[in-house]
């Protein structure tokens, strides 16, 4: 194998054994860049200059648990004094003054970050074509999207241009670009990892969470990111756990609910054939499978579709020209710069979701689609929160389908139905993973959702980390 296909905890163990420096490693994930990212085109910013820094600190921070290990980070987390664009012409040009808390915490576990991935403009969108710069490639096949919004990290991991990386989740947006592209996504309960310096899209949905080539790569980040922070007020307080401690259970035991209302909807068949089979496989190993009954997910989607804009129309109020980011040069007075800015720095989708976040919010019509949206909020909770009574996780699937090709989907509508596994999960605000469970008869690989309870990201990783084994997949990459 390639230095640049190792997980982060091989190359731990190589460096450990002394049979691979920090500096060769990082060289390695370098030339990768050089070689694939014209094809690829992941990194928005590659930032040289960040790993060469996190590289000359090594020997001060060896014992930190990322200690010479190259992540990317999504372009969306502060920087500090590195461009943080949210893939928009709006902050094409932003330079945070600080680090995301998250970031800091990469730094201060020795990681070398090695840049700013591309996403779909402020996280809105599935599959990073709503970038305001380029398209990015699914390395396992380039005339697909990687999906999106974190479809930079994910492609990134996939195509060894990092060890693992940083990803944000508000519907889906860590797990189902993890589910394209065939690598392991996770998006920790609300609260459970600090959103400051994480730029705001829809803020009770909001988290960040790891991308990376297997499960154990995903507990050992979980480690470094997770944790209550005091600058962030959503943040949760209490004992950290260790997440690298639920790889040694097995799923012997456990009980796991299939939700027949999902499994009912029209998806793709080799998806379908394929969770089912490695639900099986876990049952083979001793979990209790049984179907269980939960509201129809297409009211989730629903209730998404108002809650995410109308939060965002709020959070986005503040691109206006004069605090942050492009002014436009194009106004005879204040009120034409306000529109005009606005007018050239949002692309279509950003503008489609702060129009219906604003006409959902606004007087008359608020309690007919926000405060609606937001009862079906608490139904959803309060189904999870019923199964969780009694069964451990639940299995679905990760998205309807593998990756689409690149420019097959311009119906903002249809893109929307991919979420559609994916956002119950941000409304209730409980954790998930994707991870990957097979390929299609295109050799696209698919994946597959473990929901737990609220705090429930180490039955997950025991879960995954299960069927992983069982499956002997993970170490399988794209071929570019
Ligand atoms: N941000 C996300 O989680 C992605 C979701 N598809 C959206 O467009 O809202």
């Amino acid at each position: 194998m390639n230095i640049y296909d190792l997980t982060i905890h091989e190359l731990k163990d190589k460096i450990a054994a002394g049979e691979m420096t920090p500096a060769e490693i990082k060289k390695a994930f370098a030339d990768r860049i050089n070689d694939v990212e014209d094809r690829v085109k992941s990194y928005i910013t590659v930032t040289d200059e960040l790993a060469e820094n996190g590289l000359a600190d090594y020997e001060n921070k060896k014992d930190g648990l990322l200690a010479g290990i190259p992540i990317a980070v999504k372009d969306n987390m502060s920087t500090d004094g590195i461009k943080t664009s949210c893939a928009s012409k709006m902050l094409k040009n932003y330079k945070p003054p600080y680090d995301a808390t998250a970031v800091k915490k990469l730094n201060e576990a020795g990681a070398v970050i090695m840049g700013k991935t591309n996403m779909d403009e402020f996280a809105m969108g599935s599959s990073t074509e709503n970038s305001a710069f380029f398209n990015t490639h699914n390395p396992w096949n380039l005339d697909r999207a990687p999906g999106g919004s974190s479809g930079g990290s994910a492609a990134a991991v996939a195509a060894g241009e990092c060890a693992a990386a940083l990803g944000s989740d508000t519907g889906g947006s860590i797990r189902q670009p993890a589910s394209y592209c065939g690598v392991v996504g996770l998006k920790p309960t609300y609260g459970m990892v600090s959103r400051y310096g994480l730029v705001a899209f829809a803020s009770s949905l909001d988290q960040i969470g790891p991308i990376t080539k297997d499960v154990e790569d995903s507990a050992i980040l979980m480690n470094v990111i997770a944790g209550h922070d005091p600058k962030d007020s959503t943040s949760i307080e209490g004992k950290k756990e260790d997440y690298t401690e639920y790889l040694k259970e097995d799923v012997s035991g456990m009980k796991i609910g299939i939700p027949e209302e999902y499994f009912n909807l029209d998806f793709d068949k080799d998806v379908k054939e394929s969770v089912l089979s490695a639900v099986e496989k876990l049952k083979e190993a001793g979990a209790e499978v049984e179907t269980v009954h939960m509201t129809d997910a297409s009211y989730a989607l629903a209730a998404y579709y108002v809650i995410a804009p109308a939060e965002a129309s709020s959070n986005l109020a503040r691109y206006d020209g004069v605090r942050y980011g492009l002014r436009s040069e194009h106004a005879a007075d204040i009120s034409e710069m306000f529109t005009n800015t606005r007018h050239e720095g949002f692309g279509d989708e950003v503008k489609r979701r702060i129009m219906i976040g604003t006409y959902a919010l606004s007087s008359g019509y608020y309690d007919a689609y926000y405060l609606k949206a937001q009862k079906v909020r608490t139904l959803i909770k309060d189904d999870f929160d019923r199964i969780f009574n009694d069964f451990d996780l639940i299995i679905t699937p990760t998205a309807p389908t593998t990756a689409i090709e690149l420019g097959s989907n311009s119906d903002p509508l249809e893109m929307y139905y991919t979420d559609i596994f994916t956002v119950p999960i941000n409304i209730a605000g409980v954790p998930a993973m994707s991870v990957p469970c097979g390929f299609d008869s295109k050799e696209m690989p698919i994946g597959l959702q473990l929901i737990g309870p609220h705090f429930g990201e180490g039955k997950i990783i025991q879960a995954a980390y299960t069927l992983e084994k069982l499956l002997d997949i993970s170490n399988k990459r794209a071929e570019l």
